[in-house]
């Protein structure tokens, strides 16, 4: 599966623990994020992150251009709800192409534990038999 990590900064240190906790689970998927929780989340762990540019500079958009080939299976995206952000509106496609295409996206970390579980149990195998078929 093909997932997408993003945390703004006041959830980095929420996402940095939440990768440590199921890098066991993360470690065989494809990971994507945003330029500075990628490079926080491969300072922490031994996991291999694909990076693109940092949030404020495009990066949720280009997150949100592989959900709109039906390229991401998976977005957990840790938001701070309390910090005006200056590329808001790239936040808001972001969400909002995940409700276009379907994508299971979690916006804070009681979500995406949900996720993480449904995960590991192949809850989400759905999308590779989707993926399969829109492919024949
Ligand atoms: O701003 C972000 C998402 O909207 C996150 O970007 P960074 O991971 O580069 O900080």
């Amino acid at each position: 599966m093909k997932i997408a990590l993003i945390a703004h900064d006041k959830k980095k240190d929420d996402m940095v623990r939440f990768v440590t906790a199921y890098e066991n689970i993360l470690k065989e998927h494809s990971l994507f994020a945003t330029g500075t929780t990628g490079a926080r989340i491969m300072e922490a762990t031994a996991l291999k992150v694909t990076r693109f540019q940092s949030g404020p500079l495009g990066g949720d958009q280009q997150i949100g251009a592989m959900i709109a080939k039906n390229e991401m299976d998976v977005v957990l995206f840790f938001r701070d709800p309390l910090t005006a952000q200056p590329h808001e509106p790239d936040v808001s496609a972001l969400i909002r192409l995940s409700d276009v295409y379907s994508v299971p996206l979690a916006t804070n970390m009681g979500t995406a534990e949900v996720i993480i579980k449904g995960l590991e149990r192949g809850d989400l195998s759905w999308r590779e038999i989707m993926e399969t078929r829109n492919g024949d």
